[in-house]
């Protein structure tokens, strides 16, 4: 077992019957997707929603029952994966592209809990380059007004030759912060930009990470 698998096979044992869960995106996701698949083999009965495309793909493969966002109030779990974690869970996502509905999803759940290997701990947030998810309509402008007022690299993010493209139809921009001196007030500030759909900072949305380690470990850091 791995990292990544320990992680996502520990947070799999939080779903319960008759719940309804939000399943992540992302290498780490895809665990728990395996297991709660297997679980829901087994005969236990949930729902789900998927933030995104590729998992939602998953849980067709694995026979997951999702469920249209308009017949559900709130989620009673969700389980996701992060790109860095600090010591007060707040952490970059969006690394896989998804973290417009990763974080609607978030939101919505009684219980956010993150899955990580050890890596991914970091004393500040920043190392990992900020997905920014932005409005193709102009772009350019968004990107220059981003550059000009932080001072830092941003670079569109690519698909090959081509600019990359969301599930949700938006382009992202990365940005290297190198640290993140106080996340809510950046967190708030990107979100307050035209132009700006949403970013990867999910700042006080974590209730509950859990590390996975090399040795097949686990540990679980609540708030
Ligand atoms: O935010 C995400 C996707 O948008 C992922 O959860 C994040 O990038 C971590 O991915 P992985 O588990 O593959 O390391």
């Amino acid at each position: 077992m791995n990292a990544k698998q320990a992680a996502g096979y520990r947070a799999a044992e939080l779903v319960k019957e008759g719940m309804t869960v939000g399943l992540g995106t992302g290498s780490t996701a895809y665990y728990a997707i395996e297991k709660i698949g297997e679980m829901v083999a087994s005969g236990l009965r949930i729902r789900a929603i998927a933030t995104s495309k590729a998992s939602e793909e998953l849980a067709a493969k694995y026979n997951i029952p999702l469920v249209p966002a308009a017949e559900v109030d709130r989620l009673d779990i969700a389980i996701d994966g992060a790109d860095e974690v600090d010591p007060d869970l707040s952490l970059i996502k969006g690394g896989g592209g998804a973290l417009l509905r990763e974080k609607l999803v978030a939101v919505q759940s009684d219980r956010f809990v993150v899955i990580a290997d050890s890596n991914k701990k970091v004393a500040h947030l920043g190392q990992f380059k900020l997905p920014i998810e932005i409005v193709p309509f102009c772009y350019e402008w968004t990107l220059r007004l981003l550059e000009t007022r932080y001072n830092v690299p941003i670079e569109m993010r690519m698909n090959g030759n081509e600019l990359y493209v969301t599930d949700n139809g938006n382009y992202i921009a990365d940005a290297s912060f190198g640290k993140i001196d106080i996340p809510k007030g950046l967190s708030d500030e990107l979100k307050a930009t035209t132009g700006v759909v949403e970013h990867g900072l999910f700042v006080g949305i974590a209730h509950t990470v859990i590390v996975g380690y090399e040795d097949g470990r686990t540990e679980v850091i609540a708030k």
